[in-house]
């Protein structure tokens, strides 16, 4: 097998806590310096790279002289705020080292789910990418509560890779790659050298995160390589200290567990719909609606409706689930909270007299929506 990142031409890294700060005892500086040596050498191959770093509150930890992780949002926000600074400091440091240029862009959940900004915050990393600078992301996580929480860079890392329609994305970590199980607690876990990102079977091998440092563990890892395949591109889970791990990969070397994308993409719009972690509201459909959504490619109309709960406005991105709370689908909502409540269960041909206009007949239709 020869590795997908030999092919790829834009690349999203992302790199985990423990590595960064070097399992949370500070900045991993040699760490770093060689990451960014072999990103120098990948752009030299005519790759583009964005990179995605965590180990802003594990750094930041440490600056303040916390040494368990606090609990309280306001100090792991301070926390983040202090350690954000030495990461911007030691990535335009080492890649000043090789005259690249860095640019520190930290996104919020809000940012990716509304439209304008998905959109600007898309032709910034574009621009970017143009004048050859690598840009640094991370969460904003002094302004975000956990309500609206990417959560972890695992996902975050799959977000950019669709925002920019990346080819592949490598998640470096602490352990070689995906095994059966948790090889801090299974001695006899075996390495997943390559599967089919998406696969259900992965989700059960992988546990959470192994250490009090990194956040999400494998589970989201896999997740993020599932959401990543949706624009198409592969992910690579490898071990951040493997020695040039990047530019082997690059040069075909399989190293790590590879997740191959063999999902049919979404378009651009789609994408973004399929990518909000969170949305507004939410309709319930019945048995009846979800096989229309499902099977049959239709819209979704008022008379499949059979609850309607949170508050949106009309143009709002919804989720549809079915009775027993499962997610079918995301689209675009023709009607407010308000009005989807009172034209629930009706035939369309009734939303007139309900409502005393008619925006359309469908509550959403199947140009706006994503099947999930
Ligand atoms: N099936 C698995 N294979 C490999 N690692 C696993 C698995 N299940 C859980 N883990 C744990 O996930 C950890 C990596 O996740 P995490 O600590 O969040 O890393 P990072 O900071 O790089 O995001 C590993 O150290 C390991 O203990
Ligand atoms: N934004 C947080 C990232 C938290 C996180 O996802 O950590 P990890 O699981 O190590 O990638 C930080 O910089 O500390």
């Amino acid at each position: 097998m020869n590795s997908v990142i030999q092919k790829a031409k834009r690349i999203i890294i992302k790199v985990g806590s423990s590595l960064v700060t070097n399992d949370g005892k500070g900045l991993d500086a040699g760490a770093i310096e060689k990451w960014a040596t072999q990103i120098a050498e990948l752009r030299a191959m005519g790759k583009e790279v964005v990179l995605v770093s965590s180990g802003a509150v594990a750094e930041g930890m440490q600056r303040l002289g916390f040494d368990k992780r606090p609990t309280s949002i306001d100090e792991l926000q301070a926390c983040a705020a202090v350690g954000q600074m030495g990461l911007a400091q030691i990535y335009e440091t080492s890649f000043r080292a090789h005259n690249i240029r860095t640019a520190q862009v930290l996104l919020t959940h809000a940012d990716l789910a509304d439209r304008e900004r998905y959109l600007n915050a898309r032709s910034t990393l574009f621009t970017l990418l143009r004048f050859g600078v690598v840009a640094i992301i991370n969460e904003n996580d002094t302004v975000v509560t956990d309500e609206i929480k990417f959560g972890d860079n695992d996902t975050l890392g799959a977000l950019v890779a669709n925002l920019i329609e990346g080819d592949a994305l490598i998640i470096l970590t602490d352990q070689k790659g995906l095994y059966t199980a948790d090889p801090r607690k299974d001695p006899n876990a075996e390495f997943v050298h390559e599967a089919k990102a998406g696969d259900p079977a992965l989700e059960v091998m992988a546990g959470d995160a192994g250490t009090s440092i990194g956040r999400g563990g494998m589970i989201t890892k896999i997740l993020a390589a599932k959401r990543a395949a949706t624009s198409g591109a592969h992910t690579v889970i490898a071990w951040g200290r493997e020695d040039a791990v990047l530019t082997r990969l690059a040069s075909g070397e399989a190293i790590g567990t590879q997740l191959n994308a063999q999902t049919a993409q979404l378009t651009a719009r789609k994408q973004w719909m399929a990518d909000h972690l969170k949305t507004a509201g939410k309709v319930v459909l019945d048995a009846g609606a979800v096989q229309k959504l499902r099977n049959e490619g239709k819209s979704l109309l008022p008379i499949g409706v059979t609850a309607v709960s949170g508050e949106f406005g009309r143009g709002d991105v919804i989720t549809c689930t079915d009775g027993d709370g499962h997610a079918i689908a995301r689209g675009i909502s023709n009607y407010t909270s308000s009005e989807a409540r009172r034209i629930m269960r009706h035939p369309s041909a009734e939303i007139q007299s309900i409502l005393g206009f008619v925006e359309e007949s469908e509550l959403i239709h199947r140009d706006n929506m994503v099947l999930l």
